[in-house]
């Protein structure tokens, strides 16, 4: 039959073909967020953030994307407050862009997307012993969503952009330590929160989204340089990471709540 060209690589991406796997998923994530049909929770509290620099590891191309993980031993870099119960662990934080700046991240606001979007991942230790356990569990996790779009130059970023050249390829990995990610959040509070899912296999529906209402500025320069880090491994036939998003999710029986009016 006709060959359908495929609208991204990520479609095609080893990692897509359990895309179809997951049936009957009734809190799936990425998902476009309606302002106008967000509730508004007063009882949701402001998130509270505290990272320790000290704890930062590392950062690797997992074939996926470009990821930074942290000491997560202890409650030394955690979460908590927002619609939280107790407070969360930090493990680790990656990104989702597009080829080109008029689309790249996972969720939409209003059906705009934004050229690329950051997710600082979290685990519940108070009901997981480990973050590959908490992935199975019932919102075992927490990730926060903050959104980029073309602007100024970020100077936070720029560190972590000046070590990407050392993990160009897959399965590269370099050291990098001392690095507050704190940075690389917007000073607004305001945020939506919902029920989801992780957007990468296993797709398990294990989180709970808090997505940034600002996202942060970034310049073209710094887009550019997460587009050339490539999928594969060194000495294969090279193709640019670039497209890493999940499509949109059905929201189902869902209600997105907003921490503003
Ligand atoms: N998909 C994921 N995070 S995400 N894109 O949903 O934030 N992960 C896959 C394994 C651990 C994190
Ligand atoms: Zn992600």
């Amino acid at each position: 039959g006709l060959q359908r060209a495929p609208c991204r690589y990520a479609d095609l991406h080893p990692l897509w073909q359990s895309e179809l796997s997951v049936s009957g998923g009734t809190r799936q994530s990425p998902i476009n967020i309606q302002w106008r049909d967000s509730v508004y929770d007063p009882h949701l509290k402001p998130l509270k953030i505290h990272y320790d620099p000290t704890t930062c590891l590392y950062i690797w191309n997992n074939g996926y994307s470009f990821q930074v993980e942290f000491d997560d031993s202890a409650d030394k870099s955690v979460i908590m407050g927002g619609p939280l119960e107790n407070h969360y662990r930090l493990k680790q934080f990656h990104f989702h862009w597009g080829a080109i700046n008029e689309w790249g991240s996972e969720h939409m606001v209003d059906s705009k997307v934004y050229p690329a979007e950051l997710h600082l991942v979290h685990w519940n230790p108070v009901t997981s012993t480990s973050f590959e356990e908490a992935i199975m569990e019932n919102n075992g996790l927490v990730v926060i969503g903050v959104f980029l779009k073309l602007g100024a130059h970020h100077a936070g970023l720029q560190k972590l952009v000046d070590a990407l050249p050392a993990v160009k390829h897959k399965d590269t990995i370099v050291e990098f330590d001392v690095f507050d990610p704190s940075c690389l959040m917007p000073s607004c509070p305001d945020y939506w929160t919902y029920d989801g899912s992780l957007t990468t296999p296993p797709l398990t529906e294990s989180v709970t989204w808090i997505i940034k209402k600002t996202p942060i500025e970034v310049d073209q320069n710094q887009l550019e340089e997460f587009r050339m880090l490539l999928f594969t491994s060194a000495g294969e036939e090279e193709k640019r990471m670039v497209d890493n998003f999940r499509p949109l999710q059905p929201l189902m029986n869902r209600t997105v709540r907003s921490s503003f009016r």
